[in-house]
């Protein structure tokens, strides 16, 4: 993993942050780093994300898995940090990760209704995830998927395999089922649970290489240390804060990649989740290279000097050749190949956004691999921790989601509460 902090300079951009001021803030990030070596050490809840690679035992996840491993297709059904992790792996590593892993993490009865109608359930491996064991919208989709099973006549509980926490509602429906049932780490948030059972089980049934995955993230965490200039995760988190310090609120997050496009989706939760506390934090906006070019550059360009660009691509893709343009006005076209052209197309809109003096950074990987994309996800789980230290913020609550979920769970049950009253007192001026 590589992080390139040079656009963010102030002598390129604004918001931008001075050399001196850089050297600043890296005595920041060592006293941080001490910090969160502590955290480690003691296993606190939070920065004990950063053990994973110590606590997950790749070959475990891959046994547990035995009795589902002939699946053609995972579903999983979970929600947050209880699917985003498993879909950024699978799309990252397989190629038809659409087909072979569906992610149930809606409710939106057509959506399911979709998916259900479109499954063989006897192909068919059912993953159910979420830490607290309680959460509404993955109980109800639970419920849903087991119901269409009973329907085709297959056996829910030689399909389904469970990952939660120690107690609750699906720890228990497991123990009474005999499902095969993982392990949710102890004192790592659900968005910070990508590496482990909570991210790995699809991948383990579809075949990845989930030992490399745990390669990678060891390769990252052998990164960290007192200093940013030795550390990608760290820099990245510590360039952030700095650029958000000084007006940076927004955070366009830009893979060029489309497999990596769902990692924008598990980048956005995990640093709006982890940093949008006591009024501050910035804003994941999700985009995609080349793609957005055609779109929200514009705004990135020429809107509010309130947004950074963080650039993620792989340093190695494959290519496929662009043939003979017949057009003279496409002659630039002659000889190239799309990989090159993704490859102009980045270079070019990152010193575009230089020239305008707005700042970017780019994260590279090697190439779009298990190995790579472990010390990614490490390094970003890493970049967030020391960005919530920079900050001063509680990075591993989410009090701020518990009203909402409460509220519906109201209104479900018909109960009047405070909480309702307040749906009941909206105000309202319809425009038809
Ligand atoms: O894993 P679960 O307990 O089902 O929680 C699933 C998700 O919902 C919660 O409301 C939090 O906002 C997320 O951080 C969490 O990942």
């Amino acid at each position: 993993m590589y992080v390139d902090i040079g656009n963010a300079l102030a002598s390129v951009a604004d918001p931008g942050v001075t050399r001196s001021e850089l050297e600043g803030i890296d005595d920041q990030v060592a006293a941080a780093h001490s910090r969160i070596a502590e955290g480690r050490a003691d296993n606190e809840f939070g920065y004990a994300a950063l053990n994973l690679p110590a606590l997950v035992d790749a070959g475990a996840i891959r046994r547990a898995v035995e009795p589902v491993a002939d699946a053609g297709t995972v579903v999983t059904v979970g929600i947050g940090g209880s699917a985003l992790g498993a879909r950024t792996i699978t799309t990252a590593l397989t190629d038809d990760a659409g087909d072979s892993h569906v992610v149930l993490d809606n409710v939106d009865p057509d959506e399911v209704e979709g998916v259900l109608a479109d499954l063989s359930f006897e192909d068919v491996a059912v993953n159910v995830v979420s830490k607290s064991g309680t959460t509404a919208e993955t109980l109800a989709n639970f419920l849903v998927v087991r119901e269409a099973m009973d329907e085709a006549g297959v056996d829910w509980t030689e399909r389904t395999v469970v990952t939660t926490g120690q107690s609750g509602p699906l720890a228990d429906l497991a123990a009474e089922h005999d499902l095969p049932t993982l392990a949710v780490p102890t004192g790592v948030p659900g968005r910070f649970s990508a590496l482990s059972a909570v991210g790995l089980v699809p991948a383990a049934i579809l075949g990845c290489d989930v030992e490399a995955i745990m390669e990678g993230a060891w390769e990252a965490e052998a990164t960290l240390g007192p200093s940013l200039f030795d550390c990608p995760g760290y820099a990245y988190g510590a360039v952030s804060y700095a650029l958000e310090a000084r007006g940076a609120s927004v955070n366009a997050f830009m893979p060029y990649a489309e497999r990596l496009e769902p990692f924008a989706e598990w980048f956005a939760q995990l640093w709006a989740e982890s940093l949008g506390k006591d009024g501050g934090g910035q804003t994941p906006a999700r985009a995609l290279g080349a793609t957005d070019q055609h779109s929200q550059l514009q705004l990135y360009r020429a809107g509010r000097r309130n947004t950074m660009v963080s650039f993620l691509t792989p340093r190695e893709r494959p290519g496929v050749e662009v043939p003979e343009p017949d057009a003279e006005a496409l002659a630039y076209l002659a000889g190239t190949d799309l990989g090159e052209l993704l490859d102009a197309e980045l270079q070019a809109t990152e010193a575009s956004l230089a020239e305008a003096g707005r700042p970017n950074v780019r994260i590279e990987i090697d190439r779009l691999d298990a190995h790579s994309l472990g010390e990614l996800l490490y390094g970003m789980c890493a970049a967030c921790i020391m960005a919530g230290e920079l900050a001063g913020v509680d990075t591993f609550t989410q009090p701020a989601v518990e009203w909402g979920k409460e509220t519906a769970r109201d209104l479900l049950q018909g109960e009047e509460t405070e909480r309702t009253a307040a749906v009941e007192d909206k105000t309202e001026l319809v425009v038809e």
